[in-house]
């Protein structure tokens, strides 16, 4: 579904993601992991088709991909009610602003019943707590019916029950066939649940069954890799 050779991905040449090469299986639930400023979020917008500046090899072989963006970049005070925003997810289908119909609204209310949010369709999305604004963008996700899910950081301030109930939803997918790949902090989670993992610090440090993956080594190395000191462009170190 997705394979990287010698991927760079700079921000005023100062790489966030460093020669990764790797792999990830049509069908995949994998979890990306990392410590703080690792390059997670940068290579899922690349994956997503929004980086720009890619220098090596990045091929992914779907158009049909849904983005769950981190919670923080969603602007809550747009004045939408929770049905029209869920709505948001059927427009690659039927086209921005046009009527849903009968069969669309009927979607939109299934979606809201997946997530567990019936009856909540004329709130507006101002007035949601966050675990339930995080259900409502997962009710999104669904209409979008893609290929490739990408998730940043879906879990980040909800509560235990809301991220079993998404959680579920995320394996759901999976069966279906979908590629599910999250950036996720919680290593217990990501234990729990994740048959697979990436561990990248700017550059990859480890990739495949969860277990092996989240060693201490490996978590200790990506620590070190990231350390401060190594943070100088590549242009100053060179000259140094
Ligand atoms: N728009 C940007 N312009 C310049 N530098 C950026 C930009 N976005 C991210 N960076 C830098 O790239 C590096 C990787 O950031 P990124 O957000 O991809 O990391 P992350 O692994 O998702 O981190 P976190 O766990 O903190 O969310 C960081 O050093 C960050 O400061």
């Amino acid at each position: 579904m997705i394979s990287f050779k010698d991927l760079t991905l700079a921000y005023d040449r100062q790489p966030a993601v460093h020669h990764l090469t790797g792999q990830i299986a049509r069908g995949a639930l994998l979890a990306l992991v990392g410590p703080n400023g690792a390059g997670k979020t940068t290579l899922m917008r690349a994956i997503a088709g929004d980086f720009p500046s890619a220098e090596g090899e990045l091929k992914v072989d779907t158009k049909r991909i849904a983005w769950l963006p981190q919670q923080a970049d969603v602007d809550r005070q747009f004045p939408i009610d929770v049905r029209a925003f869920v709505a948001m997810g059927l427009w690659a289908r039927i086209g921005a602003f046009r009527d849903l119909g009968r069969k669309g609204r009927a979607r939109v209310d299934e979606a809201l019943a997946a997530v567990g949010l019936s009856g909540f369709g004329a709130r507006p999305i101002s007035a949601l707590s966050g675990g339930q604004m995080q259900r409502v963008l997962f009710a999104r996700l669904m209409l979008q019916d893609a290929e490739l899910c990408l998730l940043d950081e879906p879990f980040a301030a909800v509560d235990a029950r809301t991220t079993e109930d998404l959680m579920a939803l995320l394996h759901q997918w999976r069966a279906e066939g979908r590629t599910v790949i999250a950036v996720l902090h919680d290593m217990d989670l990501v234990r729990r649940h994740f048959p697979e993992a990436l561990l990248i610090a700017r550059e990859k440090i480890a990739q495949g069954p969860t277990a092996e993956v989240l060693s201490e080594a490996n978590l200790a190395r990506a620590r070190l890799a990231l350390a401060p000191d190594d943070r100088a462009p590549l242009a100053s170190r060179a000259a140094a």
